[in-house]
């Protein structure tokens, strides 16, 4: 098999993008980033203060530029960065919850793939985005694990923050994602788990780029 699709799943802060950019570059496969366009959507409800989501997608222009890495336009405008700020992060999986937004963007995202050769990170990737993807990753890690890490990232990028109130987000964040109605984040059922805590990054990408060696050599 000189081609495969690799989902890797997870909650808040596991890992997935980091990894799941490191085993692209790796095998030159691309990366898509499902999460960014929850975020772009996002943006856009909150500037048209609009809870018609039906409405919402039928008048986004949204375009996910694919080359050295993802970057999100939405309406003509680059928003790659704006979507990573509070105001969206705070209402992400609200917007994400909703049956309109869903089937849009599932829509897209199997588009993406649909030549093979992707890695795509997110909630539901290996139950409902791309369920025959050849390699399938659960990304789990402790909530501490998890604070820490987006603690440092934080401290790096200058940004303020504390342990406590990144733990208290990454824990609502995913029990709304896990509890919504449509596709949740859950594992699926041919889904390997990786638990990342207490592994450096290499680690886990090297795991993940050993196990999609089976597949590629099938
Ligand atoms: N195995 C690891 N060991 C140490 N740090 C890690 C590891 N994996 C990721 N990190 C760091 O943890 C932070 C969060 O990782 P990342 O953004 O990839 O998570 P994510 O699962 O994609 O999060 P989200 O779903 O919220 O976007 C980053 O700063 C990243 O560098
Ligand atoms: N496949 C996905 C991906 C993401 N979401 C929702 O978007 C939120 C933000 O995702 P990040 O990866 O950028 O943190 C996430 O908390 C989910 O609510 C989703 O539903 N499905």
């Amino acid at each position: 098999m000189n081609k495969i699709n690799i989902a890797i799943d997870g909650p808040a802060a596991a890992g997935k993008s980091t990894i799941a950019k490191l085993v692209a570059q790796h095998f030159n496969m691309i990366y898509v980033d499902t999460g960014a366009m929850y975020r772009a959507i996002t943006l856009f409800y909150i500037q048209e203060n609009s809870e018609d989501f039906d409405e919402l997608v039928k008048k986004i222009n949204l375009e996910i530029i694919l080359k050295d890495g993802q970057r999100v336009n939405l309406n003509g405008e680059d928003v790659t960065e704006r979507i990573r700020e509070n105001d969206v992060t705070e209402k992400v999986s609200y917007v994400a919850s909703k049956e309109p937004v869903r089937t849009f963007l599932v829509e897209e995202q199997q588009k993406l793939a649909n030549q093979k050769n992707v890695v795509m990170d997110g909630r539901d990737v290996g139950t409902t985005v791309l369920p025959d993807a050849e390699l399938k990753i659960y990304m789990i890690a402790s909530v501490e694990e998890r604070a820490n890490r987006r603690f440092k990232d934080n401290e790096l990028r200058g940004i303020k923050s504390d342990i406590e109130s990144l733990k208290t987000d990454i824990e609502r964040r995913d029990q709304y994602d896990m509890n919504r109605e449509i596709s949740p984040l859950v594992k699926a059922e041919d889904a390997i788990s990786i638990d990342t805590t207490g592994l450096s990054i290499d680690e886990v990408t090297n795991k993940i780029i050993e196990l999609a060696n089976v597949k590629l050599t099938k």
